[in-house]
């Protein structure tokens, strides 16, 4: 078990908030590859998830709304999966898109990542209420997949913790426009 670093040194306030109209990772994606549930710009149900770099990682901001309940007071596990995973992704991507010499702002999409691994461990109770803050970190970076490990604050506490494992998206996934697939 790795020492729980942000119950003891919860972000403060507002820190990494990134200015107004500040290019997201997800603002970048190609169209095709836009419509995720949980992060793609084109998917008018979803989410609308938005991850920036703040100068040492990445930083995705949530507020639940009352759906999004597990029981009353307290987010449903199932949104901050969702949360972890589009927050890991993005900044798989980001990370590859990085390495290529790019920055986010050039004209080049950035490259889009499926999840190959989610594991979440949720650490206290999420309070349904305030704003979450997910930050996130490459901590291993190879030529066919990006280990990412993220973090979820609810009022600066530590209530979950992600280790994803990001690949590139297969052939087989892209390149599809909605509605393909079903059936
Ligand atoms: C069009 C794309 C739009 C993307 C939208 C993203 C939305 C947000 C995220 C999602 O919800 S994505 C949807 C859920 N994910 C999927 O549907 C993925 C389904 N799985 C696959 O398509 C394949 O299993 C996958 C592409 C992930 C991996 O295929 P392969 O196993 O052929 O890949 P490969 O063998 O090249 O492995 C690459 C690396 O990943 C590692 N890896 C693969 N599967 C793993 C796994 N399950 N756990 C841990 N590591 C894994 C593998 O060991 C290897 O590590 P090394 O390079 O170090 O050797």
């Amino acid at each position: 078990m790795t020492a729980d670093r942000g119950a003891q040194h919860p972000p403060a306030a507002g820190e990494g908030r990134p200015p107004a109209g500040a290019i997201a990772v997800q603002d970048r994606y190609a169209d095709d590859f836009a419509w995720c549930y949980g992060c793609g710009r084109h998917n008018p149900a979803g989410l609308g998830l938005k991850t920036h770099w703040d100068g040492e990682g990445t930083v995705t901001r949530f507020r639940p709304r009352p759906e999004h309940m597990a029981v009353p007071g307290y987010v449903y596990g199932g949104l901050i999966a969702s949360l972890i995973d589009c927050h890991s992704m993005a900044t798989a991507s980001l990370a590859l898109y990085h390495r290529d010499g790019h920055r986010l702002g050039d004209p080049e999409p950035v490259p889009r990542c499926v999840t190959a691994s989610l594991q979440v461990d949720y650490l206290r109770p999420t309070p349904l209420g305030p704003e979450l803050v997910v930050r996130g970190r490459v901590v291993e970076l190879g030529a066919r997949k990006a280990v990412v490990e993220s973090e979820l604050y609810a009022n600066g506490v530590l209530c979950a913790r992600g280790r994803v494992v990001a690949v590139p998206a297969p052939p087989t996934m892209t390149g599809a426009s909605p509605g393909q697939g079903e059936g």
